[in-house]
């Protein structure tokens, strides 16, 4: 990820390099254990839903600082899962807009 990247464009290169990781799988990448890991799927679901026990916790203590934090690990895993379904941020886009 680029450093230069405008703040509205990070979600989007963001997927980009999960998207680019799931194809290339390259070492050092701990996004590729989230896709490789020896426990399957499985592993990514729970650090999904420990990020999500975290966020809960820190807005529990009013911890806006580690809400940012943890809020970011969980988008991040939520983005993996979406990405080793095959949906897209565009999907998860247009999933939001038929609420308007
Ligand atoms: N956004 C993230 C990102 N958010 C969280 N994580 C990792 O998710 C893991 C979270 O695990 P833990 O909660 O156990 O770790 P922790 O947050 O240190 O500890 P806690 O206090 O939360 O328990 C850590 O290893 C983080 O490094 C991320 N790893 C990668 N990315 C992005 O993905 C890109 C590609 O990364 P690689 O696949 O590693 O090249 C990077 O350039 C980043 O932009």
């Amino acid at each position: 990820m680029d450093d230069d990247t405008p703040t509205e464009e990070v979600l989007d290169e963001l997927f980009s390099t999960i998207e680019s990781r799931k194809a290339e799988l390259p070492e050092d990448s701990y996004t590729t254990t989230l896709f490789t890991h020896e426990k399957g799927e499985n592993y990514a679901l729970e650090k999904l839903g420990e990020e999500a026990t975290e966020t809960i916790l820190a807005a529990k203590d009013d911890d806006r600082e580690e809400l940012l934090y943890e809020s970011a690990d969980l988008v991040y895993h939520l983005l993996v899962v979406l990405a080793a379904h095959d949906a897209s941020l565009e999907d998860l886009r247009e999933e939001l807009k038929s609420r308007f």
